[in-house]
């Protein structure tokens, strides 16, 4: 069993980067189909959205498509703090653009909600959301997910970008926690 030790914890790979490679470019396809002619306007909601927007947007072949970035933090060790932190904004004007936030993982829907709450005076036509992986055993918040990679159970991971206390982002795949 491939494991890594970040800090105190042991982590266990529970998705090979193959199949996250997979998702994504299946989310890809669905997006260049369904936004054609939008001209939308891609948000990654960093940090741990880095590296999924990077390898989406690679794979984005709809016309005018551009990125921005915003960053939001939650999280402290394994677990949510309940409150977002708004750590920086963007500048893009969203007035009557197609919006797609993107977003690593939604867990509890704090951070998404919460971002879907911030955006709401900019007048945006639509607001879009797609992330790689989704944890609907942990959600808390009523949200409507666009486009979804993968679900998985509700246990605290690492790598593609997630992290625990700033370690583990740069791992290809990902990695469940080993409880002790
Ligand atoms: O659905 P939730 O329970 O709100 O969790 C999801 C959020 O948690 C992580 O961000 P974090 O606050 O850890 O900041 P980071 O992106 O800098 O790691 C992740 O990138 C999502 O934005
Ligand atoms: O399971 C997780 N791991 C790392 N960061 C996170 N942010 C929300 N959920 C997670």
């Amino acid at each position: 069993m491939k494991t890594v030790k970040l800090l105190d914890r042991e982590f266990r790979v529970s998705i090979p980067s193959e199949d996250i490679d997979n998702v994504i470019a299946e989310m890809a396809e669905k997006m260049n189909k369904d936004l054609a002619g939008t001209n939308p306007l891609f948000i990654c909601i960093l940090n741990g959205s880095f590296m999924f927007a990077s390898d989406l947007m690679k794979q984005i072949t709809v016309e005018n498509a551009q990125i921005t970035f915003m960053r939001l933090s939650s999280y402290d060790g394994m677990g949510t703090t309940g409150k977002v932190k708004k750590l920086m904004g963007f500048t893009e004007d969203l007035k009557d653009r197609t919006v797609v936030l993107l977003e690593d993982i939604v867990d509890t829907g704090i951070t998404i909600t919460n971002t879907l709450e911030q955006i709401k005076d900019y007048e945006a036509k639509e607001v879009l959301i797609a992330t790689m992986l989704f944890k609907p055993d942990a959600l808390i918040r009523d949200v409507k997910l666009n486009y979804v990679g993968m679900e998985i159970p509700n246990d605290f991971i690492v790598g593609r970008g997630l992290d625990y206390d700033g370690m583990g982002r740069n791992l290809p795949d990902v990695y469940t926690v080993i409880e002790k």
